[in-house]
């Protein structure tokens, strides 16, 4: 039977685990504060962030929330990030990305307090994360690797091949995985639009997490029996329906559990594991600026 990974469930015991953390700093006189800034009325980036305050609530995290105009000079961004960055009260700041083509985006990043930087974007921090060493793990690929270890998916001498090269996603996933930990000593292979025979590299592997952001691009013909399948995409498609779109991942879900011995769903995979991710990296961000001993899950 393939297990279907539960990413809502596994979410909600880490939420569980993090209030404690919480009622923590609160008995020290901590309130944690995370805030997020949105330069865009994309509806998709308006629906991540609002899911992301709501969590706070959930919590009891501190949530502050910024709108900048996506018409407004790149200057009103980055006077917000600096006040967040001098602002105590505030121990996280998320800029939701895309910002529009006018802004810089690696600027943003690298304006974004490294302390604060609780998506683990800030160049100091990839390389930290590079070296072995990380500050903040970026929050999708942590969310995968707690999701492997849900599973009781062994990562070490494991072939796992990630498709995708981003620097949000794929990048620091692969480099993660490849490390001498806990959760990694995998060999890894990284995959992307260039590569040949894509199908090879995914049917030789234990473990497939797709990040290609292609909808449905991995189906069953391309694992083999027993594979693990992470899927990180979360495409939105339309459809006949009041929403007018649906959510699709990375791989074809119906093809791939007939193949897999374990795989994640979209929704309710690794969406819901990026966001609780975030509020680990909140919690530990607060505990590392107050100098309060915090417990993680
Ligand atoms: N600075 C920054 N940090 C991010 O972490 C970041 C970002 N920018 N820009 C966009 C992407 C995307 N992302 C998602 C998080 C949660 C779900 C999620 O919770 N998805 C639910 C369903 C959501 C729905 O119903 O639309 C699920 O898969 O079950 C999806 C996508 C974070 N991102």
């Amino acid at each position: 039977m393939t297990e279907v990974i539960d990413g809502d469930a596994v979410a909600e015991r880490i939420r569980d685990d993090l209030r404690d953390s919480i009622e923590t700093l609160a008995d020290e006189g901590v309130e944690v504060g995370l805030a997020t800034v949105l330069m865009s009325d994309d509806p998709a980036s308006e629906t991540y962030v609002s899911m992301k305050q709501r969590d706070c609530e959930e919590v009891g995290i501190e949530g502050i929330h910024v709108e900048i105009d996506p018409d407004a000079p790149a200057e009103d961004l980055h006077e917000t990030v600096a006040d967040l960055n001098d602002d105590p009260d505030v121990h996280g700041i998320l800029v939701q990305m895309p910002v529009p083509d006018h802004v810089d985006d690696r600027e943003v990043l690298r304006a974004v307090d490294p302390e604060k930087d609780v998506d683990g974007f800030h160049p100091e921090n990839v390389g930290r994360l590079v070296a072995g060493h990380a500050r903040y793990r970026p929050c999708t690929p942590h969310g995968v690797q707690k999701l492997l270890d849900s599973a009781d998916v062994e990562t070490e001498g494991a072939d796992v091949t990630v498709v995708g090269r981003s620097n949000i996603v794929g990048k620091p996933l692969a480099n993660l995985l490849v490390q001498k930990a806990e959760d990694g000593n995998a060999t890894v292979t990284v995959c992307h639009s260039r590569t040949d025979d894509l199908a090879a590299k995914t049917r030789q592997a234990d473990v497939v997490v797709a990040a290609c952001g292609v909808p449905e691009m991995i189906d069953g013909s391309m694992l083999s029996e027993g594979t693990t399948v992470i899927d990180v995409g979360v495409n939105r498609v339309d459809a006949d329906n009041e929403k007018g779109y649906e959510l699709v991942g990375d791989v074809d879900f119906e093809s791939a559990k007939e193949k897999a011995s374990a795989i994640t769903p979209v929704p309710g995979g690794v969406g819901p594991m990026t966001r609780a991710m975030l509020l680990y990296n909140t919690v530990k961000a607060a505990g590392r600026q107050e100098g309060v001993d915090v417990d993680l899950p």
